[in-house]
């Protein structure tokens, strides 16, 4: 369902997020200023990236995290901004983040909310100068205030999300989430220090002739993903992969097209996690008209089993999805 009530471009996300809060009236507030403190942090985030050349935070931070990746600098300031701005913000009581081993209380036992967190999406591409992101999903808690959350509040299904976003920084940053009525896009004026309504009720098309997808490891595909990869091929769509999750995603969802991070003989559960990278995009896709799944089932019905699970991801235009899952079906149905 989209938003009744059309804001025009240029209004700034504070008063979006006021009005809404009045049309919708999520909560008493909480959830309006734990947006704001998300904001906040992108825009200290969006700083440092943008400075990062003349700072000597770029390149590696000498150690891995709980993933077994080599962390970058940024991917280390990134989580410390978010993790104080969500800490110091009072309304979340429990962060579950991609570069901790496990959850981090805040202290506040008072806050209704769990937030899970890709701090920096696209590591691979942060001294490169390409398009890198911040992926957040948001849960209310299940435990009763007054004590840290549990690990309860923590394994919830996708479909229980309350709101769901990521922030790009790119050519221009943008914040762009939905908490379950439409989706909707904010470019920030760094001049001004506010981020604006540029992209209201985003809708993705329903098709696309983009595919994005990482052909390197087209030799432990499964077969019926070969057989779509060649599809993709011989209609003639567009390859094109950034190496960002965010930025392949927000061009997919702007444009129509699809994102696949399979399961390979490799990587067997896939590379990208369920609880801050796939439930997210799958909230904000599906709410832009589009699907996302794990090449058999939905990605918000799969019911986490752990902080840091993997899951393979088809996202995209939602007959490119269908699609893909025909290849992979009939892989299925021959062997
Ligand atoms: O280099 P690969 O294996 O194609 O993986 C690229 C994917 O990995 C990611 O970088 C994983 O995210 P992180 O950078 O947050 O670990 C995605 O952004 C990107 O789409
Ligand atoms: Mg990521
Ligand atoms: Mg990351």
């Amino acid at each position: 369902m989209n938003d009744k009530l059309a804001l025009p471009v240029g209004t700034t996300l504070d008063r979006f997020i006021m009005r809404k809060q009045e049309e919708f009236s999520y909560a008493t507030g909480e959830l309006s200023q734990l947006l704001r403190d998300i904001a906040l942090a992108a825009k200290i985030v969006n700083r440092e990236i943008n400075r990062a050349g003349l700072l000597d935070v770029t390149g590696a931070y000498g150690q891995q995290n709980v993933q077994g990746e080599d962390q970058q600098k940024l991917d280390v300031i990134a989580n410390i901004r978010f993790i104080r701005a969500l800490r110091n913000g009072g309304e979340v009581c429990t962060i579950i983040s991609e570069e901790e081993d496990d959850i981090i209380q805040t202290g506040n036992h008072k806050g209704k909310y769990i937030v899970a967190i890709d701090p920096l999406d696209g590591s691979s591409n942060i001294d490169v100068n390409v398009s890198i992101g911040t992926i957040f999903s948001i849960y209310r808690r299940i435990s009763d205030q007054g004590a840290n959350g549990t690990m309860e509040d923590c394994l919830q299904d996708g479909t229980r999300q309350v709101a769901a976003g990521y922030v790009i920084y790119g050519s221009s940053t943008m914040m762009v989430y939905t908490t379950g009525h439409g989706v909707n896009g904010f470019t920030y004026d760094p001049t001004l220090g506010e981020f604006f309504l540029s992209h209201p009720n985003i809708t993705s098309p329903q098709t696309g002739t983009i595919y994005s997808i990482n052909e390197g490891t087209y030799n432990y595909f499964p077969e019926g993903l070969k057989q779509y990869v060649n599809y993709c091929k011989d209609s003639g769509y567009s390859a094109r992969y950034i190496g960002s999750l965010v930025a392949d995603f927000h061009r997919n969802l702007l444009k129509g097209g699809i994102y696949i991070y399979p399961a390979t003989a490799k990587a067997p559960k896939g590379k990208l996690r369920l609880m801050y990278e796939c439930n997210a995009l799958a909230f904000i896709v599906e709410q832009a008209g589009g699907k996302a799944t794990n090449g058999q089932k939905r990605i918000l019905e799969i019911t986490p089993q752990e902080l840091h699970e993997r899951c393979p991801l088809y996202i995209g235009s939602t007959e490119m999805v269908d699609k893909a899952e025909e290849f992979l079906k009939a892989e299925v149905a021959v062997s």
